[in-house]
């Protein structure tokens, strides 16, 4: 799925247009942008995320600093989409390892404060900066993965999800999974077309309707996340997957996403389908309790 995407990235102009109008730019042009330098290695900082990015590999680190656990703000949402647009423009950089510096915890979802009582203006903006973030992850040109070195619910599972692999520290204390249900909240239709994408359509079914969070033996289990390694061991072993993907052509990818992007289009127009549907349905429903 994330490669029909950057597959279509790639051939799309319209799309790519589609997404620079929703990229980050009014919101994120106002503030400062951490610079990548040109050089071997080189590290930006934003007073969210940090990126360390070494050139002789080319790639990225992305370490989400904003304690106490890296919750989904606009503010935050806003670092991280101007870190990745910097890293995908520089062409060096092949490869993006997404990880937390915070103990325990990956990333809490969204910041429930900053949905909270909010102008509808704020709201809006907030909402277009998770899609935004989910968008630029999926649609990277980079190869990515999540390094969760901790708990990983709601948003901060769709985070992990939308890397192309996910590893995670066996460490039974922590979760991951969509848990909005639990939260007396339905997960957006591409929270839950990202987790079918990553786990199937009865995990998923199961995973959102009772709102489970999945231990990390559990999440290994159902495919939620793809290798179990000890706490102390989940970046360096980000780092070394990484070069195994790296080692694969990119024209490879694409052969891929053309088959990936045809479901997508399948899935969407479903949904659209079933949402017209559902309305059609409602309005008979009312209609005959008119007569
Ligand atoms: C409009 C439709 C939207 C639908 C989509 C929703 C997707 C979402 O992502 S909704 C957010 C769902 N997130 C959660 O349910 C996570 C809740 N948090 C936790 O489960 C735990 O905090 C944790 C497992 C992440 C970490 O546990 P730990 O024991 O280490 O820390 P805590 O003491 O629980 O929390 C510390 C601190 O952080 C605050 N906090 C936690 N989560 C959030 C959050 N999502 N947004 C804002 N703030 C959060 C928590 O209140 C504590 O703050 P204080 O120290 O000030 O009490």
């Amino acid at each position: 799925m994330k490669m029909a995407l950057r597959a279509c990235l790639r051939t799309k102009p319209g799309l790519t247009a589609l997404l620079s109008q929703l990229s980050c730019s009014g919101h994120a042009a106002a503030r400062r942008a951490p610079a990548l330098v040109a050089q071997r290695s080189s590290s930006s900082t934003s007073q969210k995320i940090k990126v360390d990015f070494d050139q002789s590999s080319g790639v990225a680190v992305m370490h989400m600093q904003s304690p106490p656990v890296n919750s989904l703000s606009l503010e935050f949402l806003t670092d991280v989409c101007i870190a990745l647009e910097k890293l995908e423009m520089d062409k060096s950089c092949r490869g993006l390892v997404v990880t937390s510096s915070q103990p325990k915890v990956f990333s809490a979802g969204l910041d429930i404060l900053d949905m909270y009582g909010k102008s509808p203006e704020h709201c809006a903006e907030f909402w277009k900066a998770v899609q935004e973030m989910w968008l630029k992850f999926y649609g990277s040109n980079m190869i990515t993965i999540a390094a969760v070195n901790g708990s990983s619910p709601a948003g901060g599972c769709l985070l992990s999800m939308t890397c192309d692999y996910r590893i995670m520290a066996d460490n039974p204390r922590y979760s991951i999974g969509l848990n909005e249900t639990k939260l007396g909240i339905v997960a957006p239709f591409w929270f839950k077309d990202t987790m079918v994408n990553t786990v199937g359509h009865r995990a998923t079914e199961m995973a959102l309707q009772l709102g489970l969070l999945y231990s990390p033996a559990e999440a290994l289990k159902i495919g939620l996340v793809d290798q179990l390694v000890h706490e102390d061991q989940v970046l360096t072993t980000a780092t070394e997957t990484m070069t195994k993907w790296l080692a694969i052509p990119g024209i490879l990818n694409i052969s891929y996403t053309c088959h990936f992007f045809h479901l997508w289009c399948c899935n969407l127009v479903c949904t659209i389908c079933s949402c017209v549907c559902q309305v059609i349905a409602a309005k008979k429903i009312h209609l005959s309790q008119d007569f």
